[in-house]
């Protein structure tokens, strides 16, 4: 029997090499890195200071060009894309969220919101039903400063899903945010994949952020070490799979 093709996996990065500086200043941020995230699952990256945790982020965003390798998103080549096509794709197909919520200061939280749309049709409806979602009805007409960080950050997120995008890449999302607000965030990026079945890719150093992924993936020095599947919602089991990952690196580094 003939299947139909399957479509491409969201994200597939496959031997990508990233440089910064040049001779004796040149880091290898990114090594021949390999990884293919299914669809609907939400990834979790681990790694010490340094070890190409935000670049990878940014390939796969198509916010860096890489100097070797390809990256993937939905099957389209981001290398084949001018500027001006990766924009469009990239505003289209991928929310992004930072630590500092990058929020504009002068707008109001709904029209924060609104700023990256896309399309006009039915545009303050989506808004309102996104401010919904995300409990921000009663904060809408708040400007940055006057909302909680936690507030911020869903005004962020629900700024990345004004164009329903089917991926959602964040570069350590709870890093400004208190224990309560950083684990309400995971749980809604935790909804965003199992209720909508977008595919999720957090950058972070915490296990009680990492416990909330399918799986963990560590780097090290550019590299991709090892990953492992976060079986319970357990910050210690996450922290132990982290460790040996980190142990076994070791281990081959001076075998
Ligand atoms: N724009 C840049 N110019 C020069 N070097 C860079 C640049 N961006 C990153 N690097 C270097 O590339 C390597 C990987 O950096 P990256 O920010 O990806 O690491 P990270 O794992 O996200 O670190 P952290 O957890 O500290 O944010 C580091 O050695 C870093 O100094």
């Amino acid at each position: 029997m003939n299947h139909p093709n399957p479509s491409p996996p969201p994200l597939e990065v496959k031997s990508v090499t990233k440089l910064f500086g040049k001779n004796e200043t040149r880091v290898r941020a990114l090594d021949q890195i390999d990884l293919t995230i299914k669809q609907g699952e939400f990834v979790a990256i681990m790694g010490a200071s340094g070890s190409g945790k935000s670049t990878l982020l940014h390939v796969m965003a198509g916010l860096t060009v890489v100097d070797g390798g390809e990256v993937r998103v939905e099957g389209k080549d981001l290398a084949t894309l001018n500027d001006t096509a990766l924009t469009f794709f990239r505003r289209d197909r991928i929310g992004l969220v930072f630590q500092n919520f990058n929020l504009i200061p002068v707008l109001s939280a709904r029209d924060n919101v609104k700023l990256p749309a896309a399309d006009d049709t039915n545009l303050d409806q989506r808004t309102t039903e996104l401010l919904t979602r995300l409990g921000l009805s009663e904060r809408q007409h708040h400007k940055p400063d006057g909302l909680s960080g936690g507030e911020q950050q869903r005004v962020a997120i629900a700024r990345a899903l004004i164009n329903d995008p089917a991926i959602i890449l964040a570069d350590e999302p709870t890093g400004s945010l208190d224990s309560v607000a950083g684990q309400d965030f995971c749980q809604l990026l935790n909804e965003l994949s199992q209720d909508d079945g977008r595919t999720i890719v957090v950058v972070t150093h915490e296990p009680t952020v990492a416990m909330w992924a399918d799986r963990v993936v560590v780097l090290q020095d550019g590299k991709s070490m090892s990953s492992f599947p976060v079986e319970k919602r357990d910050p210690q089991a996450v922290a132990l799979g982290y460790q040996n990952a980190l142990n076994l690196a070791q281990e081959l580094r001076f075998s």
